[in-house]
Parts: C-alpha cells; sequence; structure tokens
C-alpha cells in the first residue's frame, strides 16, 4: 500500500520531525546542566527577578527537549541497529539472540549518549536527578513560568503557561481560579490560549481538517498522512521515553528483575496515547482512527479507490461494527474498477493495534495472576499485625516486594492527564464530542471481572475477592470525586480521626452525593457512577454466595484515609483495628451480635479505587487476641473483598503510612428492613434531575449534618415526592 505514503507534505511552517542532534547542536547552557539551570531558574523567581525567571525556565523547557530527544534517539538508534546486526551464532539457543541484541544495544548505548553529550559540552546533557526529571514530567516548570510573565504584563503568555499546567493539573484549584482571571486581563483572547506541550501532531491534524473541509483534497491527504505519521511518531518517542532507569527498591533475583523492569515500563508505554489524544485538556480517544476516516473519503474524492478502501479496512480495524464504515466500504465494493484485495488494512495500523492487543493482554494476565502470588507472599512470611511488628529489614524489603503491580505510573516525559473538559473556557476544535466516563482506548470485553482468590485461597469462610470492577478511567473519576467532595467526619458521626491520629479519614455517602447533585452542585454523572459500580459489586456478591434471598444494601461509604504529613513511618497502630462488621468482638472466641453492633448487616464488600499510598493493606486476621495475620490482601484499583460480616470474618486496616487510600465500603442486609433509604432517595433525585434539573435555590449549603435537609426535601419537594412513589 506504499502510495498511500508518498504524498508530499503541502506543509510550510512545521518543524521537522528528527530535531534530537539538532538540538543537541543548539543547546548552549552556558555551560549549565539541565539541573543547574532549573536551580538557577528558581533562585530567579525566588528573588523576583521576573526577566531573568522566565529566560532561565525556557531555557530548561529547551533543554529538557533536547534531553529527552537525546535519550529518546539513542534508545530508538540502538534498537534498530542491534536488531540489524547478525547474530554471532546463527542458531538461537537458550533465547541467547535476545540477550545478544540487549548486549549489542547496551553497548551502542553508553557510546550514543556520550557522543550527544560531546556535541552538546560536556555537562549539558548530564543525567537529570530524578526528582527534577519528575517535575518536568509533571509540567512544573509552567507553574513557575506563569508567574513571571504575569509580572511583566505579558498577560496571553502568562494564560498559555498557566492552562499547560492546568492540563496536567486539572484539580489544582488556586491555578484554576488563577487561570480565570487572567482571561479577564486586557490583551488576552480566551480563544488564542494554547497549551504549550501539546503533541505536534495536533495543528497539522487541525490544518488537514481545514483543508478537508474546504474540499482541497490534495492538501487534506497530504497533512492527514503528515499527521497520522507523526502521531505514531511521538508516541514511539514516548514509548523508547518509557524505558527509563527504575529503581527496584530490593534485590530481585535475575530473571524478576527483568520481568518486574518490563512490566513498569509495559505499563508506563500503555498510558502514552492518553497523552496524545488529550488536546487541551480534553480527551478524544478516537484521533488516531479518525486520520482513517477522513483519508478514505479524500483518497475517494482524488479517485485513488485502492487508497480510500485500505483505509476504510483500516478504520474498521478500531471499530469493526461501525456502521457507516461499513455502508462505505458497500458503496465501494459496487464500484466496477474496485478489487477485492483492495479492502487490505495498512500495515502500519496491523502493527499498532496487535501490538496493543498483545501488550494488554499480557498486562491483564500479570495483574490476575501476580495479585494472589503477592497475596500469598505475604501470607507465607507470616506479618504480624504491627503491634508485636519488629521492623526489620527482611519486613522492608517485604513491603517493596509485589511491584508487579504498582500504580499505572506517570510516563516520563508527561503527565497522566485525568480526563477533565476545560473546553468550558476554551473551544480548540471543530468537532466536538461529549466526554463520557468511561472511554477508554484500550479494547476490553464487557465481563471483565474475575476471581482472584476464593475460600480455600484465603482460608477461611464465606469471602473472597475479585478484580474488575472498575477500570483506571472509572477509578481516576471517582478518586477526583472523591478528592473533591470527601468531607471529614461524615459517615463517622461527626468523628474526624475514629480510627488512628495519623491519619484524616473522610468520607462521603450515597446520601450527601444526591443531595449536591439535587443541589445541583455537582453533575449527575459521579451519582450514576457510584449506584452503578456498587450494584455491580452487589449482584456479584450476592451471585457469587448463591444467596437465594434478595441481597439490600444497607449503607454505602465512600472512604479516604490519608497518612497526615507527620505521621512516623514506624508507627505501630492500625488504621482499622481487627473487627467483625455485625457483632461486638469481646474475647477470642466471642462475637455479640448486640446493639450497638449493626446486626442486621449479613455480607460486606469493599471496593479498592487506588493504589498509590504506602501501607493501607486489607488483612484477615485469625484472631483478635493474637492479631495474627491471616491474609492479607493489598488494594487496587476496581479490586473487591467481599465477605460474611460476622465473626468468622474478623478483618482490619493496616497503617496507612503515605498518601491517601480510597475505597468504597459497601455493607448488605438480607433484611429490607434495614435497606439503604438514601439509596431509594437517590434514584428519585436523579430522576427528577434528569427530567427537570436541579433545584432552582441559589446558595443552599449541604451541612454536615444533612440527613434531615434531605428528609426535608424529599416530604416537601413535589416532584421528588413524585418519582419517589413511581419507584416505589
Ligand atoms: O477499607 C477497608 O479495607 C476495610 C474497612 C472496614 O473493614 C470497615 O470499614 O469496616
Ligand atoms: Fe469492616
Amino acid at each position: 500500500n506504499n502510495d498511500t505514503l508518498n504524498n508530499v507534505i503541502p506543509d510550510d511552517d512545521d518543524e521537522p520531525l528528527d530535531l534530537g542532534k539538532q538540538y543537541a547542536e543548539d543547546w548552549t547552557p552556558e555551560n549549565r546542566t539541565v539541573n543547574e539551570l532549573f536551580e538557577d531558574a528558581v533562585l530567579a523567581y525566588l528573588e523576583e527577578n521576573w526577566d531573568r525567571c522566565i529566560e532561565d525556565f525556557n531555557a530548561v523547557l529547551h533543554g529538557y527537549k533536547a534531553y529527552k530527544r537525546m535519550i529518546t534517539n539513542c534508545r530508538k538508534k540502538c534498537r534498530s541497529k542491534a536488531d540489524g546486526d547478525e547474530p554471532i551464532y546463527p542458531e538461537n539457543i537458550d533465547d541467547l539472540h535476545f540477550y545478544e541484541k540487549k548486549v549489542k544495544e547496551t553497548l551502542c548505548l553508553l557510546m550514543c549518549n556520550n557522543e550527544y553529550r560531546e556535541i552538546a559540552g560536556a555537562k549539558a546533557l548530564k543525567t537529570l536527578p530524578r526528582e527534577t526529571e519528575q517535575k518536568l514530567v509533571d509540567h512544573r516548570v509552567y507553574e513557575y513560568l506563569h508567574i513571571c510573565y504575569y509580572q511583566k504584563k505579558r498577560y496571553q503568555d502568562a494564560a498559555n503557561a498557566l492552562f499547560t499546567f492546568v492540563i496536567a493539573h486539572p484539580d489544582h484549584e488556586t491555578s484554576l481560579q488563577a487561570l480565570a482571571s487572567y482571561l479577564t486581563l486586557p490583551g488576552v483572547e480566551a480563544d488564542s490560549v494554547v497549551n504549550l506541550e501539546t503533541a505536534a501532531y495536533v495543528s497539522m491534524y487541525f490544518k488537514a481538517v481545514s483543508a478537508y473541509e474546504d474540499e482541497n483534497y490534495v492538501r487534506a491527504v497530504g497533512l492527514f498522512e503528515a499527521s497520522l505519521n507523526s502521531y505514531l511518531h511521538e508516541e514511539d518517542e514516548c514509548r523508547f521515553y518509557c524505558e527509563g532507569p527504575f529503581d527496584q527498591g530490593w534485590h530481585p533475583e535475575f530473571i524478576s528483575s527483568v520481568a518486574n523492569h518490563f512490566t513498569y515500563c509495559l505499563k508506563c508505554k500503555q498510558a502514552c496515547s492518553n497523552i496524545l489524544n488529550n488536546l487541551n485538556g480534553e480527551f478524544r480517544k478516537d484521533m488516531l482512527r479518525n486520520h482513517y476516516n477522513y483519508l478514505q473519503f479524500s483518497y475517494y474524492k482524488l479517485g485513488n479507490l485502492k487508497a480510500a478502501c485500505s483505509a476504510v479496512e483500516s478504520y474498521l480495524l478500531f471499530d469493526p461494527v461501525d456502521e457507516t464504515m461499513l455502508q462505505n466500504k458497500n458503496y465501494y465494493s459496487a464500484q466496477p474498477k474496485v478489487k477485492e484485495e483492495y479492502f487490505t488494512p495498512r500495515q502500519e495500523v496491523v502493527n499498532y493495534l496487535k501490538r496493543q492487543e498483545y501488550e494488554y493482554a499480557l498486562l491483564r494476565y500479570i495483574s490476575k495472576e501476580f495479585a494472589i502470588i503477592e497475596a500469598n507472599y505475604l501470607k507465607l512470611t507470616n506479618i504480624k499485625t504491627p503491634k508485636n511488628e519488629t521492623k526489620d529489614s527482611k519486613d522492608k524489603e517485604l513491603g517493596k516486594k509485589p511491584d508487579f503491580e504498582t500504580a499505572l505510573h506517570t510516563p516520563p516525559g508527561h503527565a497522566l492527564f485525568s480526563h477533565v473538559n476545560l473546553s468550558k473556557y476554551f473551544s480548540t476544535s471543530r468537532e466536538h464530542r461529549e466526554y463520557k466516563i468511561d472511554d477508554t482506548e484500550q479494547p476490553r470485553v464487557k465481563e471483565d471481572i474475575y476471581l482472584i482468590a476464593k475460600e480455600e485461597d484465603l482460608d477461611g469462610k464465606n469471602r473472597y475477592v475479585a478484580d474488575g470492577f472498575l477500570n483506571s478511567t472509572d477509578c481516576e473519576s471517582l478518586m477526583k470525586f472523591a478528592y473533591m467532595n470527601v468531607v471529614e467526619g461524615d459517615g463517622y458521626n461527626e468523628n474526624k480521626s475514629p480510627h488512628s491520629k495519623y491519619e484524616r479519614f473522610e468520607g462521603i455517602t450515597i446520601g450527601r452525593t444526591a443531595l449536591m447533585v439535587y443541589f445541583g452542585k455537582i453533575d449527575r454523572k459521579w451519582l450514576e457512577l457510584l449506584l452503578e459500580k456498587t450494584e455491580l459489586v452487589r449482584e456479584h456478591v450476592e451471585k457469587y454466595f448463591g444467596l437465594h434471598r434478595h441481597l439490600y444494601f444497607s449503607y454505602t461509604h465512600l472512604v479516604c484515609r490519608t497518612a497526615l504529613p507527620d505521621s512516623p513511618v514506624d508507627r505501630d497502630d492500625l488504621s482499622h483495628q481487627v473487627h467483625a462488621d455485625n457483632c461486638l468482638l469481646r474475647d477470642k472466641d466471642t462475637c455479640l451480635r448486640e446493639s450497638p453492633a449493626y446486626v442486621w448487616r449479613d455480607y460486606s464488600a469493599i471496593l479498592y479505587l487506588n493504589d498509590d499510598f504506602q501501607g493501607g493493606e486489607f488483612f484477615f486476621a485469625k484472631d483478635s487476641v493474637t492479631r495474627e495475620l491471616d491474609y492479607v490482601i493489598l488494594p487496587r484499583c476496581g479490586r473487591m473483598v467481599a465477605f460474611s460480616a460476622g465473626g468468622e470474618n474478623l478483618h482490619g486496616v493496616r497503617g496507612v503510612i503515605r498518601g491517601r487510600r480510597c475505597a468504597l465500603a459497601l455493607w448488605f442486609t438480607q433484611d429490607k428492613r434495614y435497606l439503604e433509604y438514601e439509596r431509594v432517595l437517590a434514584s428519585a433525585v436523579l430522576e427528577r434531575v434528569r427530567s427537570i434539573g436541579p433545584l432552582e435555590e441559589k446558595n443552599v449549603q449541604v451541612p454536615l449534618k444533612y440527613e434531615d435537609v434531605l428528609v426535608d426535601y424529599a416530604t416537601n419537594d413535589e416532584s421528588l415526592r413524585y418519582f419517589l412513589k413511581n419507584s416505589s
């Protein structure tokens, strides 16, 4: 199909793509390393030397680009060189060909990196310290830069810099507010505010769309091909940049070390497309495939039916049942000149999707298979609960052991944006697509829930662990929701530290969420997401335990436990002491099913939202006196642990040492009298908001004790009453 790729790019002002050497040559940092430049720039900022601040931070950005290009260029060059080399010995015994290649690649990398450093001056491209690199990855430069621009009254530049920062930190409230005020400054045009870190293909893509809309198909084809090329090239760069160092933090065996580092890189690589598909803060999962859509029509208009058919077939690889594209296919097939073999997808997209599918399947395999090993490993080493725990080095190492399932880490070079839509401030493109909560680029099967551990694995009755209730987008959404809305003391009778003085406990209930939706304070999609995902869990638990009587929700609580900044790393208390959910633990063998225990609770489930914190493991306990851990479960996005709520399932949570741990705690009952009334109200609120919108009252606040307010409205608001009646 190569004829599709030979179009001249009818364009003038785009940068050449491979800038590695050129950057290195341009790179004259007056003998300062990128790191030194960064430090100097911060200093200039602190000294309020705004001109130097602007100059130095721009030099940092420039230098970092050169640094990144150097690294990715070397990795790319050395990979293809090693791939093309004849092996020393023709036969591939014991995978030696693979290792030979890696040895040769290493040699090449050493030399290549040196070459660049020589061109750029001895110190210029010196390896960046990890913390500085992370700041660059997180676009922290713009956090300073906008202020320096602002001070110099360069308002449009300030707005651009701040916008760029906000896209990487969509929850940064003060920056969002500052951005809004920048937009009102003289000379600032909201429409021309840009993300300074937009992927390079994007501008080409939009030029292509314009050409297409102007019916200039020759230009459109050239630009779309160039943009496509650039997209794949940029994704490639991002992937190579992912192949960086990795602190294993322990001393693994050779094979484990290779596999562990490989997994780490793979996760990073899988996130690359998220970055490319984030246009000015708006997530557009279809960017790659859209190219083929435009191309098929443009080629058709130019009379190149072979290329048109090939583009159609390429598009269909992404979505084989797309009706419009299938109609196009029929239409083209009916053309007299079209041959069957024209419908061959383009090679680059076949390779791309095959790799994607393989990598995704491999990651799923890893997360599924290793979860159980991690847990068994922890169990085998027989950790005691922190009370009698002595923190020896072995134990510390152990804490780092399960690296296979570390958080989806941010790929170096880019922040992993959450999917926010900033287009309320700015319109960026002609096509507009609704923001959907669960858009994911990865191919996914619907029924993604799989069992991780059952009774036998867990040495106990009526307990199991399953994964896959939430995908990473759901978790990101819910974490964001939690971040913005959880309230100290909510659901704990206003007690802010009910379990540990080293942690802040915050929660939000269904009732509070419903009230906020009702007052128009938050979008209803959050409530919908909460109800939908927790219902998925309820159904699973009911089915899994083979219950013949209906399982009702009795209480739903999104809880975050955050380690306080000054909490000691070697603290020896638990985040949640050993307990049972429906009885009072008295001594080793007695659990009294009486008030004030929640005796009506029959089953419990905890659905986890994140794992980017330290500590906070859930555990089943043998008994409360020896406090011996029976089985440890590591929270992960979408993982659920479920168990019957009595004394047979004593459990607790180890202290959260660092970071924030959020989970949805769900309690179920088979006694209808105790069903969660807030859920019924929430459904009525949703119905109301869907049909007539939220309440028209301004400035209503949700108090800490919100329950009475909710009931008040439910009894007095006619429309709510209507929906309530209809639901029951
Ligand atoms: O968050 C967890 O993992 C468990 C919490 C728990 O057991 C409870 O709230 O009763
Ligand atoms: Fe519990």
